[in-house]
This record gives C-alpha cells, structure tokens and sequence, in this order.
C-alpha cells in the first residue's frame, strides 16, 4: 500500500483486524519517517518512508500481486510512473483516488498490469465500509473478484461501471463526513439547550450511532424507522417540518452534484 493517511490508515487497520486472513507482512510507505517508524515492531507490515528512502515505492511493490494507492489525486500518475518498472508482472493495481480515471494510470504503467478503481469510506477502519469498485480495460473478472475480496474483509464491496464511481465517492466514499457534519450540529444544538459537553455529546453522538446500528439490523427501511419515532401530532412531526422546510432533497442533490463537478475537476489536474 502505497500512503497510509486517512484512507489507507483506515483500511489498513481494518485488514490488521483480528479475524480478518491475509497474507502478511503487509509493505506500506508514508512519506514522512515518522508516521512509517509507527509500525516499527509490527509483525505484520513492513513500513518504509518514501522522504528517507528512494526506492521506498518500489521496494514496498516488489512480489506484490496486490498494489494499493492510497496517495492524493493529484499524486497518484507520479507514484504509478515512479513503480512502473518495479511492479510483477500480471500485478493488479488498485487506485483509491477520487476523480483520476483508471486510463491515465494503465497509460503510466506496463502493460499486462491491470487496474482497478475503488472507492471505500473510513468505516472500513471498524470493518464496516463501503466500497465501490470498477474495473479500467485492462482488468479481468479474477482480477476485480479479487478486489472484492479484499475490500470485503473490511466491510461491504459494490462493483459499478467506472463512469458511476464519482457518484459512488459523492454518497459513500464522501457520505461518513457528511454523517459527522450532521453529529456536530446536533452536538452544538444540544450545547445550546444548556447541557454540558459531556452531556451533549451522550444524547447527540449517542443517538445518532444507536439509529445507524437499529437501520443496519433492521428490515424496515429508513422511512418506516422515522414513521415509528414521529408520533401523529406529536413533537418530532414539529422538527421534521422545520427541517423539511430547509428543503433538504434539493439540499443533497446540490450537495452530491457539487461533490462529482470536483471530481470532474480532480481528473483533470
Ligand atoms: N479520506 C477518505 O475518506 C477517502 C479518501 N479517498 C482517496 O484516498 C486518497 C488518500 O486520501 P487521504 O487518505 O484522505 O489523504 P492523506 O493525506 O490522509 O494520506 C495520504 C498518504 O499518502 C502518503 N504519501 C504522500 N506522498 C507519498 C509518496 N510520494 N509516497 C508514499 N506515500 C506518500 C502520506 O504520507 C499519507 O500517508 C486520495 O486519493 C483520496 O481521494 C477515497 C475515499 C475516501
Ligand atoms: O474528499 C475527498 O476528496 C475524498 C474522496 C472521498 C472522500 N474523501
């Protein structure tokens, strides 16, 4: 795995999980000395840092059949030219990046590789993402079944057409942060209405991961789980009024849309 911020961390540590079988030891590079020398003891994964080390990328690509870049958009054509000559043979490649279509990548990297688009979400750190996966030209159905599987040990993998996987980052790949947005303003309201911090966070935080555990486990969908809290001229039919009012199906449209145009954007940089 090559980056291991955010997105990489997260399905790292989901791969790290106990329970969860892979080959190890699994080679990563960061690009600082210090976030690498953080799984200095690890038995499992053999860190190396790209800023202390050259050939870090290369080396951490070498006999792998599985390659993922967990690097910023605007890097990943740099560090897939830069591991194009040290990549096996038959290697699958996977891009996690927002916006950089799969062409430009198979165009920076020998032929026979083949490479694949995912789009997980930090949820996968707790076993519990989303990923869509699309495959670009060169990836047969062994290698996108294999891609499933990996994404699969650390939640729920999707396979979409490549030309869908903007939309898929617009709702999962983005959607935990918008799920976090939501959690800070309840959190702030409730501050507001006088309860403490602490207080605050138990009835905001507490609430909104009890409802996403009750949907997950639940048949009924979402309308029916609000159906059964929103009581006929009770008090949530009043705050769902309010909040419907603010006009929130066009709110996510726009939202959603303004999320793909800077993928749109991300390709071309
Ligand atoms: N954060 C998220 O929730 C999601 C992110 N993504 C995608 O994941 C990718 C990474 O995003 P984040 O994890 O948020 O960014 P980040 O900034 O947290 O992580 C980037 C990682 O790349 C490493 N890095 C930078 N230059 C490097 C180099 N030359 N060689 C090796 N490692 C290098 C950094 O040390 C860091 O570990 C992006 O392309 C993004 O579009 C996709 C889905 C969700
Ligand atoms: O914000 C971003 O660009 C990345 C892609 C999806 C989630 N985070």
């Amino acid at each position: 795995m090559i980056g291991v911020g955010s997105m990489g961390g997260a399905i790292l540590a989901g791969l790290r999980a106990p329970g969860v079988q892979i080959e190890t030891p699994i080679a990563i590079t960061t690009r600082s000395a210090e976030s690498a020398a953080a799984f200095d003891g690890a038995d499992d994964v053999v860190a190396r840092s790209s800023e202390t080390d050259a050939d870090a990328n290369r080396e951490a690509v070498r006999g792998a059949g599985l390659v993922i870049l967990a690097v910023k958009p605007w890097m990943i054509l740099d560090v897939a030219r830069e591991i194009s000559d040290a990549l096996e043979p038959g290697a699958i490649v996977v891009s996690v990046a927002a916006g950089v279509p799969t062409a430009p990548i198979e165009a920076a990297l020998p032929a026979g590789v083949a490479v694949v688009r995912a789009m997980p979400n930090t949820p996968s750190l707790i076993g519990r993402g989303v990923t869509g996966i699309a495959p670009g030209a060169t990836a047969d159905a062994a290698a996108v079944d294999t891609v499933r599987r990996l994404f699969e040990t650390v939640g729920t993998a999707l396979v979409v057409r490549e030309d869908q996987i903007d939309a898929v980052a617009a709702v999962s790949g983005s959607g935990p942060a918008y799920l976090f947005l939501f959690a800070e303003e309840m959190t702030a309201a409730a501050r507001r209405l006088g309860f403490d911090d602490a207080q605050a966070e138990v009835l905001a935080q507490g609430t909104i991961a009890g409802s996403a555990e009750l949907m997950a486990r639940d048949d009924d969908d979402p309308a029916e789980l609000r159906r059964r809290v929103t009581s006929p001229k009770g008090t949530t039919e009043q705050a769902i009024l309010v909040l419907q009012a603010a006009g929130w199906a066009d709110l996510f449209d726009r939202a959603l849309a303004a999320n793909i145009r800077r993928s749109e954007e991300l390709a071309g940089e």
